[in-house]
């Protein structure tokens, strides 16, 4: 087990190349199911979701060859195997196998999902998208039983906005006889790139990317190739970093648009960004003031960056409030910022941050992946070396962390942890 190191106060200078999607690979890799020959997909990102996503579509029967940037899926001997237990815990979009092998072979049995705990995360909208299809459905010692005689198009209704009820009842509806509608579909860019894929194979859906969906089904998907989408919150973590520390930082491979929330939000700090058709160019802000942010579903600004956010926050002048609409519990990072000198306070689902602050080195914990990318933010900006543990966390999603930054000037690096620091670690 290891953990990461920072010495705060370098200054982050060149180029940082962004990765593609975590949120479309994993729901891109299932999604590979539903077709009937090989898909091959580019621009993957090397982080952990990747690799157990990998290894459970061989788990039931596919033939995968994972490189540092490209899968082959070839889905030709895939069964509806039980996946109960075991590796689905380990990450939140293990629920996309949900839909995937119940659009290929009417049923399915996956284990109730892991990822971040955030506050409760319900799958409620997922099983009313996929009972409206026709599929039964029980909960047998936390593992989900899905079955379907037939799957027949229905029009659905999402009660609230979710990401991944969308793109499951998109997985789903490909497959299904007829017409589906979803309701007060989320907007998420990776709906689109789920749609696009699919549509590659052979689905046919309009409206992706907005808040009515409307999918007809077809009887046959084929393989198809496929390049994803750069990862807009690992973008939005360096922006943010970059805002902190930065003396001319280029994010490059990025897709401007799909940040708007986030730089509208540092401008109003202070931040000088400079857009360009793929790139950001950021440097530290000069005295920054405090902004108020709400987490809102796309395209407001994005829960995900919310804990890496928070860290700029405690550099500018002022009290900022930032609220978290989708997730009433994103705000184990506070603790953490607070034995590195912040000055935040929690009520309910706002934290308040008075700033400006200097942050101090300490040994802390990243209780969930943003959290983790929020302590590294700060461990940049404190004095000293920061020493930070969870990196499980932190590996789900962001590709090379510690290659990135040394390249832009930081200086960061991994080291075992000894006997009693791993038993402390698990103990508490
Ligand atoms: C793998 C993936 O893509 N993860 C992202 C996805 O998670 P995920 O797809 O799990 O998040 P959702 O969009 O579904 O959740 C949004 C809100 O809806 C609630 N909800 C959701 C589903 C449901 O059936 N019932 C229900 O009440 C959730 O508790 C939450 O409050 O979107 C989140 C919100 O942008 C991001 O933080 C996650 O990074
Ligand atoms: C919450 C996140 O991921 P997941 O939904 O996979 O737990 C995230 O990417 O910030």
């Amino acid at each position: 087990m290891e953990k990461l190191l920072i010495e705060g106060g370098h200054p982050l200078r060149g180029t940082v190349r962004i990765s593609g999607a975590k949120n479309s690979a994993v729901a891109l890799l299932p999604a590979a199911i539903l077709a009937q020959s090989p898909v091959v997909i580019d621009g993957l990102p090397n982080i952990s979701d990747v690799k157990i996503l990998s290894d459970l579509l061989e788990e039931i029967g596919g033939e995968t060859t994972l490189t540092n940037d490209q899968i082959t899926i070839d889905p030709t001997h895939m069964v509806s195997m039980p996946l109960p237990n075991g590796r689905v815990k380990k990450l939140r979009a293990s629920y996309y196998l949900m839909g995937a092998m119940l659009g290929r072979f009417k049923k399915a049995v996956v284990g109730l999902p892991g990822g971040c705990y955030l506050g409760p995360r319900p799958i409620d909208q997922h099983i009313k998208g996929f009972e409206a299809l026709g599929a039964k459905i029980t909960n047998e010692q936390g593992a989900l039983y899905l079955r379907a005689d037939r799957l027949i198009g229905a029009k659905i209704y999402l009660d609230v906005v979710s990401v991944g009820a969308t793109i499951n009842i998109m997985l789903a509806a490909v497959r299904a006889e007829g017409k589906t509608t979803i309701e007060n579909a989320a907007r998420e860019p990776e709906i689109i790139d789920v749609a696009t894929l699919l549509t590659s194979m052979g689905a046919r859906i309009k409206g992706a990317g907005t808040d009515v969906i409307r999918i007809e089904g077809v009887n046959e998907l084929k393989g198809c190739r496929h390049t994803i989408i750069p990862d807009r919150i690992e973008a939005g973590t360096y922006t943010i970093m970059a805002a902190g520390a930065g003396e001319d930082v280029i994010i490059d491979n990025v897709i401007p648009q799909h940040l708007e929330s986030l730089t509208a939000k540092l401008r109003e700090m202070g931040a000088t960004i400079e857009e360009s058709n793929d790139q950001l160019r950021v440097s530290k802000m000069v005295k920054p003031s405090s902004v108020d942010i709400k987490t809102l579903v796309y395209p407001g600004f994005p829960t995900d960056l919310q804990q890496p956010f928070t860290t700029l926050l405690t550099q500018a002048s002022g009290m900022a409030i930032v609220t978290d609409t989708i997730y009433s519990a994103r705000f184990k990072h506070i603790d953490e910022l607070r034995r590195m000198g912040a000055n935040v306070k929690v009520e309910g689902n706002s934290a308040m941050i008075s700033g400006p602050g200097v942050l101090q080195s300490a040994k802390v914990r990243a209780s969930d992946l943003r959290a983790g990318a929020c302590l590294v933010a700060a461990g940049l900006l404190a004095d000293g070396i920061t020493e930070i543990t969870g990196l499980e966390h932190i590996d789900r999603g962001y590709e090379n962390l510690v290659e990135k930054l040394s390249s832009i000037g930081a200086s960061i690096w991994r080291e075992q942890m000894v006997e009693q620091e791993i038993k402390q670690y698990q103990n508490t």
